[in-house]
């Protein structure tokens, strides 16, 4: 599906942002891990978490839709064998979290994914799970993997090189299935809903700065859960307030975790006006309202010690960075070549073309944002859901019109996208 779309002349009004994509995985995987009834309210239909609802399905999970509402009878720690391989589409998430659950079960089983999925790489999992006992095929760390379970798993002390929380809950799920306590390290604390979760549905759990330890489970307890909205979301709205002159724009309802919010932290750096309000607590996840004003933005250097914090929001903001003064230099951001396109190199190409200043790094981008001005131009996003929403956001300050090619795959992650912008659009 092609979109067109042209230059806005402000960005007003409020808008509710949909459901943390990362969060619902975690609560229906750990419902239907949990014995009992558990009711996930304002979960995210996306395609993502529509995998992860058919997977669970599959090894005798209950799920029925009610509205915005799932109701999940749990099928407990030990899963039914599925009849057929686990497909899970476009979803790393998915993939790697559900290893290291299969790693813990009594039965063979296998996952695939589409062409994207099947080209990231999961030797990441595979290692820990396999010094777990899990026994693990792959097709060169790639998809296919065939996951023969061990029971039970041998805990492990493991200390990763790199922050990833689909890593680091691939472990800790291994965990629950372990003859003793797990503990995970990572160089930067990755996000952390899945050790919040955990502790709500009874398991025991310990967070240390950047580490976690997890203990063996008998069972898990079924949970009422309301997921917030995800700020990976409504950065690309807070991205289009930000740049497009005399916008005001209130998004509510969105999660600003600690391990998620770095983006808010350097968009304040650049002098953005942001503020945010009404901070609450929906299910153990700090959420608020957040009114973003259109700001005149100076240049910041990032580097990998705030990346983790706002991995899936470099691409807008690399497209933020192009309205700053100055030169904005991003750098430990290499993860982003292995997400489901090459981030850098597809950032890199798509806004150059509309005539952004940017140059590619290994591991990020040098962008220089003096007075540059964006031009609609014909660009790809690869069936990237993030680059199709950072080009829409792009073609709001780009002089003529824009075309953005396979626009479908916004459905991973936020599939009312392009209705709540031509809502705020004026
Ligand atoms: O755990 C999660 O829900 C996610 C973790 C991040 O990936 P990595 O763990 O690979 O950094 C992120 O990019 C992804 O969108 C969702
Ligand atoms: C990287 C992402 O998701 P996943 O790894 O689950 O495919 C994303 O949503 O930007």
């Amino acid at each position: 599906m092609e979109i067109k779309l042209n230059k806005a002349c402000k960005i007003e009004g409020t808008v509710e942002i949909p459901a943390d994509k990362s969060i619902t995985h975690r609560a229906v995987m750990l419902s239907s891990l949990a014995s009992g009834g558990s009711v996930i309210k304002n979960y995210l239909p996306s395609d993502d978490c529509l995998r992860t609802i058919a997977a669970f399905e599959q090894m005798g999970a209950k799920i029925k839709t009610e509205g915005s509402a799932l109701y999940i009878d749990g099928a407990g720690l030990k899963l039914q064998k599925p009849q057929k391989e686990i497909y899970a589409g476009n979803s790393g998430t998915t993939t790697r979290l559900l290893c290291g659950i299969l790693a813990g079960q009594n039965f063979e089983s296998v996952i695939t994914g589409d062409e994207s999925l099947s080209k990231r790489p999961m030797q990441r999992v595979i290692e820990p799970l396999s010094q777990m006992g899990a026994k693990i095929n792959s097709n060169s760390g790639k998809l296919p993997l065939v996951i023969k379970g061990a029971s039970p798993l041998k805990a492990i002390k493991y200390t990763s090189d790199k922050s990833s929380a689909q890593v680091k809950s691939a472990v800790l799920f291994a965990g629950l299935y372990a003859n003793a306590a797990t503990t995970y390290s990572e160089p930067v604390k990755s996000r952390d809903h899945s050790e919040r979760m955990f502790q709500a549905y009874g398991a025991k759990v310990e967070v240390a700065a950047n580490s976690v330890t997890v203990y063996p489970a008998e069972k898990l307890n079924a949970q009422n859960i309301t997921v917030p909205g995800d700020i990976s979301s409504a950065a690309f709205f807070i991205a289009a307030a930000l740049i497009v002159p005399n916008s005001k724009l209130t998004i509510t309802n969105v999660g600003i975790n600690p391990t998620r919010d770095g983006i808010l932290e350097v968009l304040k750096k650049m002098g953005a006006d942001i503020s945010i309000e009404n901070i609450r607590d929906v299910s153990g996840e700090p959420v608020a309202d957040i009114i973003v004003r259109y700001s005149k933005l100076k240049a910041v250097n990032i580097g990998a010690d705030i990346i983790p914090r706002m991995v899936d929001e470099v691409p807008v903001f690399a497209l933020i960075a192009a309205h700053a003064e100055g030169i904005t230099k991003i750098t430990g951001a290499k993860e982003l070549r292995v997400k489901e396109s090459d981030r850098i190199s597809a950032i890199k190409g798509q806004l150059s073309k509309m005539g952004a200043h940017i140059e590619e790094l290994e591991d990020g981008f040098i962008i220089e944002g003096n007075g540059a001005e964006l031009s609609g131009a014909t660009v790809n996003s690869f069936y990237d859901h993030r680059i199709a929403m950072t080009l829409a956001v792009a073609s709001l300050v780009a002089n003529g019109e824009t075309v953005i090619k396979d626009c479908e795959c916004v459905d991973i992650s936020f599939p009312s996208f392009f209705e709540v912008l031509k809502k705020i659009c004026r």
